[in-house]
């Protein structure tokens, strides 16, 4: 059964873990529907997964709406949260409305996300009011990469863990239904989930969350431009694929594939009359 903001916020409740990973195209959102997770996250990092950007800056609106109606198509039971993208909603209140409701009606996915905590009240509370289910996202926030100085836990320091802890209240205000928690010490983490009522969902934020997201190149040893500590590899597909091309390779060259059975017949009269023009 397709899980809903109450369902969700319940699961908390009755501390029942969630479990959410990326997806960014219509194949793997059919083959995630049949695994049980629980929500799909069309996340900006498809910047790096699959378009090859060094980080999420450059990832637009049209890319968003372009891979998230992919995984929508995909899903028929499956909550899907779409990211905003850098510079779609941190320019003005109005212009956060207004892309959070072209994801929604371009894409057809359940909720916007979004990063940035007192920062972007004003925003998540506009999204909020116009009917679209906001999850936020604080700690090490990709998109301000530049301001952090690299992909760097966050909230390590007391004022920084304040500032988080500040940011994890003000979201929850604001009226996000759940909130992403990144690369922040899992102590913090823990504590930030036990005073929180609405779920937390971490990615290098420990145990202690309700929820955990991963990018699933990343969960499946399928991407290789970096691997972050809180990575864990649930397959080595990444090998399995580069075999996989590889034997293809080969057998193309030595013309063992394809065989008859891979092709199409045609009538041997209609060849032997070609063969005369
Ligand atoms: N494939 C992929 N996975 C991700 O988790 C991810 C993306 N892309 N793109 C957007 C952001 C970038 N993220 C990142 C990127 C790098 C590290 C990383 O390498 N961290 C180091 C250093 C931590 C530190 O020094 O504080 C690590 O060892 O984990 C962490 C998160 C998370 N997001
Ligand atoms: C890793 C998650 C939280 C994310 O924002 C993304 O994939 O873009
Ligand atoms: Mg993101």
């Amino acid at each position: 059964m397709k899980n809903t903001v109450l369902s969700l916020m319940k699961m908390k409740e009755s501390r029942e873990k969630i479990s959410m990973l990326t997806c960014y195209d219509y194949s793997t959102a059919r083959l995630m529907e049949s695994s049980g997770i629980n929500m799909i996250l069309v996340g900006d990092s498809l910047g790096n997964t699959m378009l090859g950007y060094p980080d999420t800056l450059s990832v637009t609106m049209e890319d968003m709406i372009h891979h998230g109606a992919a995984v929508v198509r995909g899903c028929n039971d499956i909550f899907v949260v779409v990211d905003m993208p850098f510079m779609s909603y941190q320019t003005s209140v109005y212009d956060a409305v207004v892309n959070a409701g072209r994801l929604i009606k371009e894409t057809g996915c359940n909720a916007v996300k979004l990063e940035g905590g007192a920062a972007v009240k004003d925003q998540i509370k506009a999204i909020t009011d116009a009917g679209i289910p906001v999850v936020a996202h604080i700690g090490m926030t990709p998109q301000s990469v530049n301001a952090f100085g690299g992909f760097k836990v966050q909230g390590k320091s007391e004022a920084q863990a304040a500032r988080i802890l500040q940011d994890a209240y003000d979201v929850q205000e604001a009226g996000a239904f759940m909130v992403v928690l990144e690369c922040v010490p899992a102590k913090l983490a823990a504590l930030i989930s036990e005073k929180l009522a609405i779920p937390t969902i971490g990615i290098g934020a420990g145990e202690g969350c309700d929820g955990q997201v991963l990018v699933y190149q990343d969960m499946l040893g399928m991407f290789q431009d970096y691997v972050p500590k809180f990575v864990k590899h649930f397959a080595n597909a990444g090998e399995m694929m580069v075999q996989a091309f590889k034997d293809y390779d080969q057998e193309v060259k030595a013309g063992t594939y394809p065989t008859e059975a891979h092709g199409f017949k045609i009538e041997e009269e209609i060849i032997e009359k070609l063969k005369e023009k």
